[in-house]
């Protein structure tokens, strides 16, 4: 049976295989050896133009955290790891370097977004959590991004606590939603531990508990100075609106009648009646939310339909990343030290030239057009390439190689900062509110193109000749060492 005193770390929050690889790697003493681990998604989530990153405060915290624990120790003893590999194990310390995109950054399909550089046992143990943690973060803030898009500067409230997979998963993703673009939340822990505002109307049951929509806003006027009255639960325009503004009026400067929420029915055509009737009552002001399995698709239909929608409550849809359910963030090994203590970079190949791993420990810059305040893509280099120093740079597809461009006065900035330097903490963890305006402000210097939720143009992420070129002199080396074509 489940014990909260059992639960005491992080550190096996890990797949099987890592675990038996380090033992691997212990047994034949090349534990310690440096290697370099770099994540990326292959695929845009949603086919959306861009991702949101999110994920690494809670990456940070998982890693200020790893330490084999006692009863871990214990549990993996019952396994019946030796001795020897257990004691390594237990005196285990982080001391890797990590390099990482800051949350709230834009990032892209095919370019490195997280590197851990380090021990390969410590690399290894870590992939599974990183990658749990990055994946889904970084799903849910794009997925809040699509949904803000639609929805402008109306507010976008976070409801879906009840249908996320579960605990951890509403918490965080609450988070990340806000860095995508939510303003608010349901969850109330989310509120304690982020700060996030929490955000909170009544539901049908309140209203089906005193059996009359009256009683029910009568009651809850009583007892909260502000007020959203939920109309839908018998009939919204006959009863349920009739009393709201029958108890605001009642209630007079007892109470700020904030609006109503709907929750049902042809949320178009309701929402207008609704604002008729709001508005012919002296209730101008107040404002019209509505939920019911929202998502940027009804969103927009609504507002192509004109609804006189205010606030936006959006649960399941955003929570759950309803119709993309994982991002496909990947963790490869890139470069590793050989036997003469040499780094030497490391290739995966695949007969599908997409899924061929990019050698090498790599950094991305983003190139931003000086005149015009945009960016014009992304270009990844070998980590200490000298790109600022340099007049133009000469862009093309790593696929696609005819399609190019010159790139000249530009402004280029590092994704990949330093988060960790031997196992020390070196990053200034930002607020949410600043993660969250970092966001905004990172989206305003994408070109609309890259925005469209349909079809957006494919933004470039281009890899520089050095990194090109040790690509292809990797590819051939290992075709030629299996005998094989590619
Ligand atoms: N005018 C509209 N245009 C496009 N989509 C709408 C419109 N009005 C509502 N929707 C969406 O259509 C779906 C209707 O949901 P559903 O079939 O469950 O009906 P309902 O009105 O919620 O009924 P119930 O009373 O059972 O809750 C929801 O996802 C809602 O957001
Ligand atoms: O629709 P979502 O985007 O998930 O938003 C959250 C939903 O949760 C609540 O009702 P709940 O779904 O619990 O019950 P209901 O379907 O009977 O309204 C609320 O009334 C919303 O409809
Ligand atoms: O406060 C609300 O209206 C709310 C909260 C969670 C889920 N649905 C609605």
């Amino acid at each position: 049976m489940y014990s909260a005193s059992r639960d005491d770390s992080l550190t096996l929050h890990t797949d099987l295989y890592q675990i038996n690889m380090m033992q691997t790697y212990f047994e034949m003493g090349i534990s310690e050896k440096n290697s370099v681990f770099e994540v990326y998604f292959r695929n845009m989530p949603f086919d959306n133009g861009y991702a949101v990153f999110a994920g690494l405060e809670r990456v940070i915290d998982y890693l200020n955290n790893l330490k084999f624990t006692d009863s871990d120790i214990e549990y993996l003893r019952s396994l019946d790891y030796p001795e020897d590999f257990l004691t390594y194990l237990k005196n285990m310390e982080f001391t890797c370097n990590v390099n990482s995109a800051r949350e709230g950054d834009l990032v892209f399909a095919n370019e490195p977004i997280f590197q851990v550089e380090g021990p390969i046992a410590q690399c290894q143990l870590i992939e599974t959590a990183v990658l749990n943690i990055i994946n889904f973060q970084t799903l849910i803030a794009t997925k809040a991004a699509r949904v803000k898009s639609v929805i402008g500067d109306d507010p976008l409230l976070e409801f879906g606590t009840r249908r996320a997979q579960e605990m951890d998963a509403a918490l965080w993703g609450a988070r990340a939603a806000v860095i995508g673009g939510a303003d608010a939340t349901s969850n109330v822990r989310a509120g304690k531990l982020f700060g996030i505002p929490i955000s909170g109307t009544h539901a049908h049951s309140l209203v089906q508990a005193y059996g009359s929509d009256h009683d029910a806003f009568t009651a809850y006027a009583k007892t909260h100075k502000d007020c959203v009255f939920l109309v839908d639960t018998f009939d919204t325009l006959k009863i349920g609106v009739p009393a709201a503004i029958q108890v605001a009026r009642e209630m007079g400067d007892k109470i700020n009648f904030l609006g109503v929420r709907i929750d049902s029915g042809d949320m178009a055509y309701i929402s207008k009646k609704v604002r008729e009737q709001l508005d012919e009552a002296g209730f101008p002001d107040a404002k019209i939310y509505a939920s019911n399995d929202l998502d940027e698709n009804t969103i927009l239909n609504l507002k192509m339909q004109h609804a006189k929608i205010d606030v936006w409550g959006v649960g399941t849809k955003l929570i759950t990343s309803y119709d993309q359910p994982a991002l496909g963030a990947v963790y490869k090994l890139v470069s590793f030290e050989d036997e003469n203590g040499q780094m030497t970079d490391r290739i995966k190949l695949s007969n599908n030239a997409e899924k061929v791993s990019t050698p090498g420990k790599k950094q991305v810059w983003r190139i931003t057009s000086r005149a015009k305040g945009k960016s014009e893509g992304d270009y990844i280099t070998e980590f200490d390439e000298d790109v600022k120093s340099l007049d133009e740079i000469y862009m093309f597809h790593p696929t696609y190689t005819y399609i190019n461009k010159v790139v000249k006065d530009f402004d280029a900035v590092p994704l990949l900062i330093p988060i960790y330097e031997n196992g020390k903490l070196v990053y200034e963890i930002p607020s949410l509110r600043e993660v969250k305006e970092y966001a905004i402000h990172e989206l305003d210097k994408l070109w609309d193109e890259y925005k469209r939720l349909l079809n957006p143009q494919d933004y470039p992420v281009d890899l520089s000749k050095e990194v090109w070129d040790n690509k292809m002199k990797l590819i051939d080396k290992v075709r030629k060492s299996v005998g094989k074509e590619y």
